[in-house]
């Protein structure tokens, strides 16, 4: 029977990335998709400014909502701080299961807490769950008509402090219109916009930084 995409991307991360190795997973799963198969990563470019902004919050406590294959999962844990925790929220269950091998396979399990389920769920539950304060790194990259209403969630529920950091992918294309309008126009937050380029391709795309200022 027919396998999946993130299955055939899996096998590609066990046939020729290092057990252990993050940046070897990372680096196979960009051939991966720049040989075989498009998928949606935040990829490499975009990977890279991402590494910065998580290198220079060195944040205690992320959340990322959209593991997908774990892909920027991946890239995040490598560069967190001993006792730093992750936790990643999927919607589907299938590329959960996915995601939970690749960031086996990068040896980053112990860093990492996947959920499965829907942010709108999830995110009234996250103190309770994981006896999380508040998040120094939020990285959006799930449904893209969801950033706007789960920030707003995330500032109801507290879950935000001052200097908190929002990095969303995708504010280009696919796009999140009523999110950038928001964000860049809310006094509670400073923005900065990294122009970039869709996953794997030459079209336009990019990241919005916002600094939570409480
Ligand atoms: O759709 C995208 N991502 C979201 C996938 C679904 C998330 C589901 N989900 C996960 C957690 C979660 C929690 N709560 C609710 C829902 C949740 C996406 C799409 C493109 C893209 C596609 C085609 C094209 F032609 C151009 C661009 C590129 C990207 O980089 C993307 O990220
Ligand atoms: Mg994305």
């Amino acid at each position: 029977t027919q396998t999946t995409r993130p299955q055939r991307m899996l096998a590609a991360v066990q046939k020729n990335a290092t057990r252990g190795d993050p940046r070897s997973v990372v680096k196979a799963i960009d051939q991966f998709c720049r040989q075989k198969e498009w998928a949606m990563n935040v990829g490499d470019e975009k990977g890279c400014i991402l590494d910065s902004v998580v290198t220079e919050v060195n944040p205690e406590t992320v959340l990322e909502l959209g593991t997908y294959c774990g892909y920027s999962t991946v890239r995040i844990a490598s560069l967190l701080p001993p006792q730093a925790k992750l936790i990643t929220l999927e919607f589907n269950p299938g590329n959960a299961a996915i995601a939970r091998q690749v960031i086996a396979w990068a040896g980053l399990e112990d860093k990492v807490e996947l959920v499965e389920g829907a942010s709108g769920d999830f995110i009234p539950k996250m103190k309770e769950m994981f006896g999380i304060k508040t998040f120094d790194l939020v990285f959006l990259d799930h449904w893209k008509d969801r950033y706007l209403p789960d920030t707003k969630l995330m500032e109801e529920c507290g879950l935000l402090r001052k200097g908190s950091i929002l990095l969303a992918d995708n504010v280009i294309c696919p796009g999140t219109p009523d999110y950038l309008e928001y964000i860049r126009n809310s006094p509670r937050y400073k923005s900065q916009f990294f122009k970039s380029h869709l996953e794997y391709t030459k079209v336009e795309d990019g990241l919005e930084k916002s600094i939570f200022l409480g």
